[in-house]
């Protein structure tokens, strides 16, 4: 109408200023204000938007009659979200809101360092004016910590990966992540209860510790070795945190990172509450002496076979070998350096089968916090594997049985592992699961035997030939005797001017 108006009354050059006159006269007089969420924030994406897209998928808050279902890959479970140009209306301390949802097609690739999606996806938030206090400052804070809570709760953990190597999705992510579903928790986790409890005691400080660390200045991180034999149950460990603290994992991979500057952002795409693991860290990057000048360095690289191309000579100062390489330094700076507290709540998580071949810098107070060793099992340990493997309580087995295993298991030196493929192959019968597992701690005990009298023997050969090398006269003690017997002087005497 206003149009029709504007066309008979103002001639075509007027049109446009007027019409935008009208525009603003609409808003001034208008009960309402607007805000736009916008995906993609000039070139990072917007947290706010993936918050609200979360916040309105809960069907508690679902009050729209036109929904998106949606279920990811893998995902367990289904999602609403606002069908393109949608509406719906929620409501805040008895001010009501209402979210649309504005899809567009991006016209032109305009220039960007990076690929940008198709479509312009971005929520509006229509507020009446007189709410628009409360919703500023406390409901969009709400929608970002329900959004956080859901997230944690309902949806699936997600396990980063960086197997990419350094290109970027469309949305300029270095990880790829899939829902994590890793079965293993504490519950679940063959250690000694009282190092388990030890360690839960520290997970749930660490996770309500957010006033503590900012009391003592601290960057709110925490850093944990685990190290052992394989099989212990380390990997096993690591998904058991994520599972207590609701926290997602990012698996480092880190011969897929070319340089430090890389390794810097890939930090800078982790998310808080999150577990950043690097896994056989011996065996991914040579981590001797950081002092090491020089190609040398040794011990760190063995890796059986793993790719290992890195440099040691840049350790020193952190410098990169002409921005071709990862250091130490650069790993050192990534674990606990400036960038190490971008987001916050973090979690350090390195593995290692050989604790010797890592740098003590690694290793110290602030950048390692807990040294976690996962041993053999432990009887403790393995009462744990009966009851979840065969349903077991102690008091269901004979004591003179158990104090059988009990007497074995230390010197059968066996990992979890062994010990549940044991229980797994004999499920069908649960005592001769037992049985079965005393015959194989036996044959165990009597194998180490044997290699050990085999060592032993082959010392006591070894001394014996050292010994039989000493009995034989050598030249100094040869001149000796003859000395002795030309002057025919006393033995002892002679002994003692010898030494
Ligand atoms: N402590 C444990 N409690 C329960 N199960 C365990 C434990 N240790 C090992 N296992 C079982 O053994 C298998 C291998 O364990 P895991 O991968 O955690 O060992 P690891 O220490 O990470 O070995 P590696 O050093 O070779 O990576 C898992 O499938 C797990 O079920
Ligand atoms: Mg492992």
């Amino acid at each position: 109408f206003c149009q029709s108006i504007l066309h008979t009354v103002f001639p075509p050059e007027f049109r446009f200023a007027s019409l935008k006159f009208l525009h603003r006269v609409f808003h001034w007089f208008s009960v309402y204000c607007y805000y736009d969420i916008t995906e993609i924030d000039g070139v990072n994406t917007n947290e706010l938007y993936n918050a609200v897209q979360l916040y309105l998928s809960t069907s508690a808050s679902i009050s729209g009659t036109r929904l998106s279902l949606m279920r990811g890959l893998n995902s367990s479970s289904i999602t609403f979200g606002l069908s393109n140009n949608d509406r719906l209306v929620d409501s805040y301390n008895g001010a009501a809101v209402e979210w649309e949802h504005i899809v567009t097609q991006r016209q032109s690739q305009t220039f960007s360092w990076r690929p940008l999606p198709e479509e312009r996806r971005g929520f509006t938030l229509r507020v009446k004016k007189k709410d628009k206090q409360v919703i500023l400052d406390s409901y969009l804070d709400f929608v970002m910590e329900k959004a956080n809570e859901i997230r944690r709760k309902n949806q699936d953990r997600l396990l980063y990966t960086n197997s990419r190597g350094g290109s970027l999705d469309s949305r300029g992510h270095p990880w790829e992540s899939v829902p994590f579903k890793h079965p293993s928790t504490f519950e679940t986790l063959a250690i000694d209860p009282v190092k388990k409890a030890e360690i839960m005691d520290d997970l749930v400080d660490f996770a309500n510790g957010e006033s503590f660390y900012k009391r003592t200045g601290r960057a709110w991180k925490r850093g944990y070795l685990l190290y052992g034999p394989p099989g212990t149950g380390k990997s096993s460990m690591i998904a058991a945190m994520a599972n207590f603290l609701g926290y997602d994992i990012y698996d480092l991979e880190l011969t897929e990172v070319n340089t430090n500057s890389e390794l810097r952002k890939l930090l800078m795409k982790t998310t808080s509450k999150s577990i950043i693991v690097i896994e056989d860290i011996d065996c991914s990057i040579n981590l001797t002496n950081r002092n090491t000048t020089g190609g040398g360095g040794g011990g760190g690289g063995g890796g059986g076979g793993r790719r290992n191309n890195y440099d040691t000579a840049s350790h020193g100062h952190g410098i990169d070998d002409g921005g071709n390489s990862i250091t130490l330094s650069g790993l050192l700076n990534f674990t606990d350096g400036l960038w190490s507290c971008c987001g916050s709540e973090k979690i350090f998580l390195f593995t290692t089968n050989h604790i010797e071949k890592l740098d003590p810098a690694l290793l110290r107070s602030g950048r390692m916090d807990m040294h976690i060793h996962m041993s053999y099992c432990s009887f403790p340990a393995m009462k744990i594997l009966l009851k979840n493997y065969l349903g077991f309580q102690e008091n269901d087995l004979q004591k003179e049985l158990l104090e059988e295993l009990k007497g074995e298991i230390d010197d059968a030196e066996m990992t979890p592992a062994d010990i549940s493929e044991v229980l797994i192959k004999n499920r069908r019968d649960k005592n001769r699961a037992v049985e079965e597992l005393l015959v194989e701690f036996k044959n165990r005990v009597v194998i180490k035997r044997r290699k050990s009298k085999e060592s032993n023997g082959d010392e006591i050969e070894d001394e014996e030939q050292e010994k039989r090398a000493l009995d034989t006269p050598t030249d100094a003690s040869d001149q000796l005797q003859e000395t002795c017997n030309k002057n025919g002087c006393d033995d002892n005497d002679d002994h003692d001017k010898f030494d």
